[in-house]
């Protein structure tokens, strides 16, 4: 039995009759096929990049893993339709907070129509696509006060400039409620989620190091995930397992172009830009630990 995502964060969304992602209960996500070519466009990424041996197998776990395609009834009622057979990134966790980022100073790329052009340059202006190289899409924590979950709503995420961006990034990884805009974002779990060896910014960097070098593809319009488990991140103490199991995916290869022996300067650019604002996070979080510690050492 299919059913719509609990925890999707953006894109087009499987409510009230539209089309859009369904999962199992088996940890697959279906992905109905676009029309435009879009769909098929991105099957065939998918295919390239699971079979393409240049690409690093260190490299391959920031991907969903395909599972082909498949025709399943679609979730706005129009019958059966071929959908991408994906593995459901966040079925491994119980209450997982996601984070849809678009990467790149531009979403448009050449030779769309100028009717595409003229749609995707209006977004990326009004968003900080151009000011800062990404733009956060959706999305959605664990409210650890109220026990239930908290999802930014699209109309105020579409509009954040740097400033925004940067609290949204610092709310991600708060405890206090994130309801209440009026309390500033403690960013209790920054050093779990975003710092560490296994943390969302040495994944990044990994990442990074594959874009430097990469000239395979061009990631247009594609966004990086970030996800991380709230299940036991308040009662770690004591316990060896890494509590947040923090992970970057890439998705979303709607638009993904040959990258012809050219790097991909539009995704590292703004790959490089949003690890300066995780980076810049967690110095924050770093420089208040520090004085804080030396504020209790001097007894006071
Ligand atoms: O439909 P919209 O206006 O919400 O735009 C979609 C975008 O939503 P946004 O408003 O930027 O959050 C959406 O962005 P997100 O996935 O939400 O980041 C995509 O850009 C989508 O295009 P495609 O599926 O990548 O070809 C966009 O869909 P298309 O309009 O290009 O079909
Ligand atoms: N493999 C996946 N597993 C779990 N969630 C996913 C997966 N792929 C996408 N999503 C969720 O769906 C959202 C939209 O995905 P995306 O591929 O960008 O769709 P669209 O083309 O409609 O924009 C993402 O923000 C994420 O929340």
């Amino acid at each position: 039995m299919l059913k719509v995502p609990e925890h999707q964060v953006a894109g087009h969304i499987a409510s009230d009759g539209k089309l859009g992602p369904l999962v199992d209960d088996q940890g697959r996500f279906f992905k109905p096929l676009q029309g435009d070519s879009r769909g098929e466009h991105e099957a065939k990424f998918y295919e390239s990049f699971t079979s393409n041996k240049k690409v690093p197998d260190h490299i391959h776990r920031y991907f969903p893993v395909y599972h082909g395609t498949q025709l399943v009834e679609a979730s706005d009622g129009s019958g059966k339709l071929p959908h991408l057979v994906l593995d459901d990134v966040v079925s491994g966790y119980s209450n997982p907070s996601v984070m849809d980022v678009k990467i790149g100073s531009r979403t448009w790329y050449p030779d769309v129509s100028e009717e595409y052009f003229k749609k995707c340059i209006k977004k990326d202006r009004q968003t900080t696509t151009v000011s800062l190289g990404f733009r956060v899409s959706g999305f959605k924590i664990f409210d650890h006060q109220e026990s239930s979950f908290w999802r930014a709503e699209k109309k105020l995420v579409l509009g954040y400039n740097a400033d925004g961006a940067r609290l949204a990034l610092r709310k991600f990884v708060s405890s206090n409620s994130p309801a209440d805009s009026n309390l500033t974002p403690n960013c209790a779990f920054a050093s779990e989620v975003y710092g560490g060896s296994n943390g969302i910014l040495a994944q990044l960097l990994e990442l990074k190091d594959w874009f430097e070098i990469q000239t395979l593809y061009h990631f247009n319009s594609c966004s990086i995930l970030m996800i991380y488990e709230n299940e036991s991140i308040l009662m770690k103490e004591g316990d060896d397992a890494p509590a947040a199991r923090a992970q970057v995916k890439l998705v979303d290869f709607a638009h993904v172009l040959d990258g012809n022996g050219v790097i991909d300067h539009n995704f590292l650019g703004g790959l490089c830009s949003f690890i300066k604002f995780i980076k810049d996070i967690l110095q924050s979080v770093d420089k208040r630990d520090e004085t804080n510690t030396s504020l209790l050492e001097n007894g006071r």
